[in-house]
Formats: structure tokens, C-alpha cells, sequence
């Protein structure tokens, strides 16, 4: 049901990694802070939102596009850790690293919509996906918004590859099981999702 291309690697950070990621998007919050994208209809997302890296995805009344400064301060974003780095060198592409570290920010009650990720320029790469803090019940389906699709739970430390096949395949958060995890300072989960928005 689910399109080939599609990894799921359950428990694939241990604690250690977890924490000292959480720790990292934390710190880069002071600078970068978490902020809650309008869509392109003026609609506020149920996500807050920042990033890691040269480039990040950013919505509002012009539409969705990778832009190099943190849309409310204009400053550049935080760089991304090198642990993340390293797990994309590993599970996604050895020659090219990632230019966008997206941040979302799931308090308990927050969702995110079915949508696809096609906001980059060369699909060819996928997206790596780490979710850290509370379980999600994540949804995926196949690339047309009407096909089937599977509910799955990602836990603290869980890293989906969206590749191939997969890498247009409709997804989205339907739930956070708010308590689940101490993790994330305040509650609730973060989702890193690393991906190339530029050509190689
Ligand atoms: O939070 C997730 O697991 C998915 C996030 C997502 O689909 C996105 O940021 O495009
Ligand atoms: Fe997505």
C-alpha cells in the first residue's frame, strides 16, 4: 500500500542522540525562534515552525518557497548539527548533504494536514524524516491525495526515509499522544526533516 521507497526505522537514535538533538534545536531556537507560519490562504498552521541550515521552507500570502533568512528576525538560520548530517551522508545521499533542516513543533492538539513535500527542486533526493518527544500518528498514502493510506505511530527516536516511489506520496500528523514523552521541554513533539531544496 505504501510506495516503495518507503523506510521506516524504528528506534534508530538511541537516548543519547535524542536528547542532544532536542538540545541543539533548543539552542537554535534562542536565535531562530519557533514562529507559526501563515499559509498562502491566511490560514495559521497548527505547527510552530523554525530551521537548521543554509535554506529553510517558510508559507505565507506568496506561497511556499526555501528562503535563506528566518522570516520574523531576517537573520540566517542556525546551522544543522553534524549528527544530522551525518545520519543524511548515511541513509540518504553520500555525495550531497542536505541545505534545509526543517523544525516543526507539535504541542499536544497540533496536526498537519495530507500534503505532499514538493517545494524542492530535484525530487531524486529524499526526505529524511526524525521525530523526537512525543508520539505521532502519522498518516501516508500514495501520490495522489485519493489513494489508501496507513496509519503508523513514530516514537522518540524513529527516522522515516521518504525516497523514490515515496518521495511524492501524500502525508501528514494526525494526532500527538500528548505525555507520551518527557523529551521536548514544555511537551509535545519535534520533527526534523532534512532535505536537498537546491540542485546539487
Ligand atoms: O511531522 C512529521 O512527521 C511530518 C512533517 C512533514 O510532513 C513536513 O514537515 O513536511
Ligand atoms: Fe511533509
Amino acid at each position: 500500500m505504501i510506495p516503495s521507497g518507503f523506510l521506516y526505522l524504528p528506534g534508530r537514535l538511541d537516548a543519547e542522540a535524542q536528547a542532544a538533538l532536542v538540545s541543539a534545536v533548543m539552542a537554535g531556537a534562542e536565535d531562530a525562534p519557533f514562529y507559526t507560519p501563515i499559509t498562502p490562504g491566511g490560514l495559521p498552521m497548527r505547527v510552530e515552525m523554525t530551521g537548521m541550515g543554509p535554506l529553510n521552507w517558510i508559507t505565507d500570502a506568496a506561497g511556499y518557497r526555501y528562503e535563506a533568512a528566518h522570516p520574523v528576525t531576517g537573520r540566517p538560520w542556525p546551522p544543522m548539527p553534524q549528527l544530522l548530517l551525518d545520519l543524511w551522508a548515511e541513509l540518504a545521499d553520500p555525495a550531497t548533504p542536505p541545505d534545509a533542516c526543517l523544525v516543526n513543533l507539535y504541542r499536544p492538539g497540533a496536526r498537519m494536514g495530507l500534503h505532499q513535500d514538493r517545494d524542492e527542486a530535484d525530487f531524486g533526493f529524499p526526505v529524511l524524516s526524525v521525530s523526537l518527544g512525543d508520539t505521532a500518528v502519522f498518516r501516508i498514502g500514495g501520490r495522489k491525495r485519493t489513494d489508501p493510506t496507513r496509519s503508523l505511530k513514530l516514537s522518540s527516536g524513529d527516522v522515516c526515509l521518504l525516497g523514490g516511489e515515496a518521495r511524492l506520496a501524500y502525508h501528514g500528523v494526525d494526532r500527538i499522544l500528548g505525555g507520551s514523552s518527557r523529551l521536548v521541554p514544555g511537551g509535545g513533539r519535534i520533527n526534523l526533516t532534512l532535505r536537498r531544496a537546491r540542485p546539487a
